[in-house]
């Protein structure tokens, strides 16, 4: 798992390592890997490295210090440099004598638009961990010049560090070079970070336990139930799907179809729209009513089960089962209705919610807000409960504290019926037996990557995110190789 830490605990590791390293030398790190990363897109953009120009956006922090000393490091290698100062009287004083050393151009704000407008990349040093509230006016005008790409220092600034929340103008970077440890604003808003690379700085042995947790493809990998020589079809976990209706079988076929695509666990079906299952996938065992479902080692309830006495039986009977349970859409809608319904389940038996923000707000009673990862926490904690926020980036929630954000891959998600496809993941892993919260987190993971491989492109469909289940968990088993991001 990578970790992501929050802006506080970077800060305070950062001071712990200063206070035992020579002055300015990590600076100097972290500038240096920035250079690397500037020179090797100037050569992707500009087709060269000496002979090209850059511009520097200086604010008054160190994070301004990071590149001007990147410039320095860059004016070395031929580039032609010139650093814009936001605030001349409070420019990195080290940085700034670095870069004139090394033969750079230091504007002020007045003439930046030319310099602006001729450069071949612009380093974005006017903010970092230490952003408060929107841009400043001076900042978010000079944005409107910039047509190359940028490479963010440490994140893109305008962006909220902890949050990812975009509250104005901002950098949209092309990539970003990022120091010692992730930081949120990377995984919850990839859109304006692009990809990130990690810098080496020595942080590592500073930092404790993450505040959060992103999976990668190894993570999902080694957790993905697979069939041994000992297995049979019980014993990997019998799923029960409680979805759909007589009139609205989509979301039975798609909840069930995505819990039979998971795993070689068996998958049981209960409700109304038991034929339609049955013609779709005729490896599940489909009954009408839930009573006489037989047993599960896991429910998945809720999409398309309606809001009615019906749907709330449903979901009573499987809370009463006591086994691991996801409850989704329309159980979503009772439980926030009606939240006595959540009486018949065993508190020690582990629960999956799903809502999008208008069923969290449901839920709830307040919209997630722009910190999507403390609404989540606080929630889960309220609910004793998982809670899995939809969203473009999803966020994973354990009752204990624990969290994951899952990066996006595009927005192919963003289609009806996706929703259900998820549910079905969610359910099959429960039924074998792994802990919710990463179970919660492996279907999200897995679902995002078949979003991306259903779509190639172009827009797509929840049946065909369902019917690239099998390559997501081939591409997860075999990753192909990455450096960046
Ligand atoms: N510590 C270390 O060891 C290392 C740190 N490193 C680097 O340091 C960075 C953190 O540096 P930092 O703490 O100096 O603050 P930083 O993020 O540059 O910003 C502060 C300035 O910005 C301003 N400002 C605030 N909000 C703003 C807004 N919305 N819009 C515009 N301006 C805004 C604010 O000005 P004021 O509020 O006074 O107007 C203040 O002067 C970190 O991200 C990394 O890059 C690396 O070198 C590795 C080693
Ligand atoms: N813009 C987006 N980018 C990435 N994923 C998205 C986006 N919009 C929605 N999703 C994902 O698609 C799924 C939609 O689920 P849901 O809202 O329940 O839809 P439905 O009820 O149509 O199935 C969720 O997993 C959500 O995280
Ligand atoms: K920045």
């Amino acid at each position: 798992m990578q970790g992501i830490w929050t802006t506080d605990r970077i800060r305070a590791a950062e001071e712990r390592l200063l206070a035992v390293t020579p002055e300015g030398a990590l600076m100097r790190r972290a500038a240096f890997g920035a250079s690397l990363r500037a020179a090797d897109m100037l050569t992707e953009h500009a087709g060269r490295v000496a002979g090209s120009r850059v511009a520097l956006l200086v604010g008054a922090g160190n994070n301004g210090g990071d590149a001007l000393w990147a410039g320095a490091f860059l004016l070395r290698r031929g580039v032609g440099v010139t650093a814009v100062l936001l605030k001349p009287e409070r420019a990195h004083p080290r940085g700034l004598a670095a870069l004139r050393r090394a033969g750079g151009r230091v504007v002020p704000v007045e003439d930046a638009p030319q310099w602006l407008t001729r450069a071949d990349l612009v380093i974005d040093g006017i903010v970092g961990i230490s952003a408060s509230g929107p841009l400043r006016p001076q900042a978010a005008e000079l944005l409107e010049h910039v047509s190359a790409p940028v490479l963010a220092i440490d994140l893109p600034s305008g962006v909220d560090p902890d949050t990812g929340e975009v509250a104005g103008p901002a950098v949209r970077a092309a990539c970003t070079v990022t120091f010692g440890a992730r930081k949120p604003v990377h995984a919850l808003n990839p859109g304006h970070c692009g990809p990130v690379e990690l810098v080496d700085i020595g942080l590592g042995d500073e930092l404790a336990d993450p505040d959060l947790f992103r999976l990668d493809a190894g993570d999902v990998a080694a957790h993905w139930p697979l069939p041994g020589p000992e297995d049979d079809k019980y014993s990997q976990g019998v799923v029960g799907i409680a979805a759909g209706s007589a009139t609205y079988p989509g979301a039975a076929v798609l909840a069930t179809g995505s819990a039979v695509r998971a795993t070689a666990g068996m998958v049981r079906y209960a409700g109304p729209a038991a034929d339609a299952v049955r013609a779709h996938w005729p490896e599940t065992v489909a009954t009408g009513s839930i009573t006489d479902a037989g047993r599960v080692q896991s429910w998945a309830v809720g999409p398309g089960i309606g809001t009615g006495r019906e749907g709330r039986e449903v979901l009573e009977h499987a809370l009463g089962q006591g086994v691991p349970l996801c409850a989704d859409a329309d159980a979503i809608t009772i439980i926030a209705r009606a939240p006595a319904v959540l009486d018949a389940r065993d508190p020690g038996t582990p629960l999956v919610l799903t809502p999008h923000a208008g069923e969290f707000e449901r839920l709830t009673g307040t919209r997630p807000g722009a910190d999507r990862v403390a609404a989540a926490r606080e929630a889960a904690a309220r609910f004793n409960a998982v809670l899995l926020l939809k969203g473009h980036c999803t966020i994973v929630a354990a009752p204990d504290g624990r969290v994951l954000v899952n990066v996006p891959r595009g927005s192919w998600l963003a289609t009806a019926g996706s929703g259900d496809v998820l549910s079905g993941l969610v359910g099959a892993l429960l039924a074998a037996g792994i802990d919710a919260w990463l179970a919660a987190g492996m279907a999200t993971y897995v679902h995002s990557l078949a979003g991306l491989l259903a779509a190639r492109g172009v827009p797509t469909s929840a049946s065909a995110v369902l019917a690239a289940i099998p390559d997501a968990l081939r591409q997860v088993r075999s990753p192909a190789p990455s450096n960046c991001g």
